[in-house]
């Protein structure tokens, strides 16, 4: 995994309990934080492969099938809507980024939602888990209103937001408690479950180090564990496969099958319509802020690739357009 790769000289960061990765710490890096944050006392024994958020051994991973050989998404059965999202809009100013959309998801699903830069994915997904009020339409999880009850909405939902705003002078292990205690986790669950995804994630080398220090990759896997922390109902990520290297991407994968198999449910926007097509089931296409395409993958994509359809639907314009002055021949 990325995180072998020792930082470069000069570039390793003093943890705030004045320690440093040595590669050979505790492998839940929890060893070594201060004491007067987090309890010297030892960590608790492991939870068994009991919790949603999918705490696999590396051995129960090497189990699964890899999902780079699939090509589509294994047939889910679905239960009752855990989000409904209906005539949701938003507007900055005169620029409508998100009009009327309408979207269900139901539980053990994986749904992705894909469309060109600038389409609206991010500022969906910003609404329907509480970051940015809509200019009208309603989101409710499980039935709970995101905006007028969200604070209970939101202890249904993990998030893995776009531009990642991380506690980056933590270590990964220290985020990732904090992240358990602050969603309403006893101290010594929360010492265990961020134990747990630490294996889980490979990060067990980088546990003790500081987050700002983290390759980007690295920071994605830890903001996605730390949206699963606290066992969420519903997931959702935005870009979550972007810097992520094929193996880790495969990897991560299998962590989110294994949280769907367990009852979870997952949202993401991704732009690689191949990833989309192997792992979600169902699929919404949002182009200059409106829904053009939605339903199962099958569906939308018909008797082509996901790729081929997407690109019938948006129709992008020439990228050569314009650019004779270049003096180049792109054809
Ligand atoms: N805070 C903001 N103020 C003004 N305009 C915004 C703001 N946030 C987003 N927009 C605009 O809303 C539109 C949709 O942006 P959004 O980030 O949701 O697109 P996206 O589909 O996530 O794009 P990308 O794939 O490039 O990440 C764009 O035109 C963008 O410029």
């Amino acid at each position: 995994m990325t995180e072998a790769a020792e930082p470069e000289a000069g570039s390793e960061t003093e943890t705030p309990g004045g320690a440093q990765d040595d590669g050979e710490s505790d492998a839940s890096g929890l060893d070594d934080e201060p004491v007067d944050v987090i309890e010297s006392s030892p960590a608790p024994p492991r939870p068994e492969r009991d919790l949603r958020f999918g705490v696999a051994t590396a051995a129960g991973l090497s189990t699964m099938t890899p999902v780079a050989r699939v090509t589509e998404a294994p047939h889910r059965e679905l239960g009752e809507a855990v989000l409904r999202v209906e005539g949701l809009t938003k507007a900055f100013g005169t620029t409508v980024a998100v009009r009327d959309v309408s979207l269900e998801v139901r539980k053990g699903s994986f749904f992705g939602i894909v469309g060109p830069n600038g389409a609206g994915k991010t500022t969906t997904l910003s609404m329907v888990t509480g970051l940015l009020r809509p200019t009208s339409g309603s989101a409710t999880v499980l039935g709970v209103d995101v905006w007028r009850a969200s604070a209970k909405a939101r202890s249904h939902i993990g998030i893995l937001p776009d531009r990642l705003r991380l506690f980056d002078q933590l270590t990964g292990a220290q985020l990732l408690y904090y992240t358990g205690v602050l969603r309403g986790l006893p101290a010594d669950e929360a010492r265990a479950r961020a134990a747990s995804l630490i294996d889980t994630f490979e990060l067990s080398r980088s546990a003790s180090r500081l987050v700002v220090d983290y390759s980007a990759g690295m920071t994605k896997k830890v903001a996605l564990a730390s949206a699963l922390i606290h066992s969420p109902d519903l997931l959702v990520l935005d870009e979550p496969f972007e810097s992520i290297d094929p193996v880790s991407a495969g990897q991560l994968t299998d962590i989110l099958f294994e949280y769907v198999d367990r009852g979870g449910t997952v949202m993401l926007s991704s732009h690689s319509m191949d990833l989309v097509q192997r792992v979600c089931d169902h699929v919404a296409v949002i182009v200059d802020g409106e829904i053009l395409a939605d339903g199962t993958v099958a569906e939308v994509r018909g008797d082509v690739t996901l790729e081929e359809r997407f690109r019938d639907i948006v129709r992008g314009p020439r990228q050569t357009e314009g650019l004779d002055w270049l003096g180049i021949s792109f054809s």
